[in-house]
């Protein structure tokens, strides 16, 4: 995860864990499409133990800018770095560890639960003994030795959490990570997702199209809007964890948020 300004993993503890500064990104036109600027010049800085959400219109470039963060896209300009915690990560060497929870889970479907967390860990240099703790954070460990195709929905989520989280990230990454779960699901497991970043300390970039969601969860909640996007509203979440989904803290901050969506 380094070189030519993305994702140089080592130098981005001074200034925040996640660094993107002056970053333009855009897909070529085709020719039934025109070319998208999705970003130009954009920049965002997400501090060592905070969770940022990103809301906004679909289109807006949320993904692309979790691709980004990620490695898996490159900024035509600027730089995205992504690194390690001052004082060095958990990570083998300087880079950072990165967990991430797409939409769906992507478990290997041909392997059992516990050996899609093991690969994870092996492939991030941890042991692999940590995979049944961390099933068993997500209440799976009577499922670990269950194929992924033998679970419901919300646990197939579960696991993926669990891999997530089973490498000790420094970084995670989720990108509407319960949007295919039902509303009492995916509410069960927004409190898991709360508890267990409560844990440890890190940083992270929550996409959603739930405002609900994003005020739960995060410490601040940017709103993306505009081609080429902008951050057009933010706001800080001040409210201790673990939170209540009932606070009325938190439904003034989505009344707002809904407000700047509309
Ligand atoms: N690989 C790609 N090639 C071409 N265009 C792309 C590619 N990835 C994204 N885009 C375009 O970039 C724009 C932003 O896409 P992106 O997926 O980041 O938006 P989003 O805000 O995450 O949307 P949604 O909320 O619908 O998931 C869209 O217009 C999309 O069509």
């Amino acid at each position: 995860m380094s070189g030519d300004g993305v994702n140089d993993a080592a130098g981005a503890g001074a200034s925040g864990s996640v660094v993107l500064d002056g970053v333009a990104k855009a897909f070529p036109g085709t020719r039934s499409a025109p070319e998208q600027q999705v970003l130009e010049d954009f920049s965002l800085t997400v501090a060592h133990g905070e969770l940022v959400a990103v809301v906004g219109a679909s289109g807006t470039g949320k993904t692309t800018l979790l691709h980004l963060v990620a490695g898996l896209e490159r900024p035509d300009r600027g730089s995205v770095r992504a690194g390690p915690p001052p004082g060095g990560g958990s990570g083998t060497g300087s880079g950072a560890r990165l967990g991430v929870v797409f939409q769906q889970p992507r478990l290997l479907d041909w392997l059992p639960v516990r050996t899609n967390v093991e690969l994870a860990l092996k492939a991030a240099g941890a042991s692999p003994g940590d995979a049944l703790p961390a099933l068993d954070a997500v209440g799976l460990a009577d499922y670990a030795d269950q194929y992924p195709s033998m679970l419901s929905g919300g646990q197939r989520q579960r696991a993926a959490v669990a891999r997530a989280f089973a490498i000790d990230p420094d970084i995670v990454l989720l990108d509407e990570p319960f949007s295919a779960l039902d509303e009492l699901t995916g509410r069960r497991l927004r409190l898991l997702l709360q508890d267990l970043w409560s844990r440890a300390s890190r940083a992270g970039l929550l996409v959603t199209h739930s405002p609900t969601e994003a005020v739960f969860l995060a410490d601040r909640v940017i709103v993306l809007a505009g081609r080429p996007a902008r951050i057009v509203a933010e706001h800080r979440v001040d409210l201790p964890r673990p939170r209540s989904p009932e606070d009325p803290v938190l439904f003034e901050l989505h009344r707002r948020v809904v407000a700047d969506l509309l």
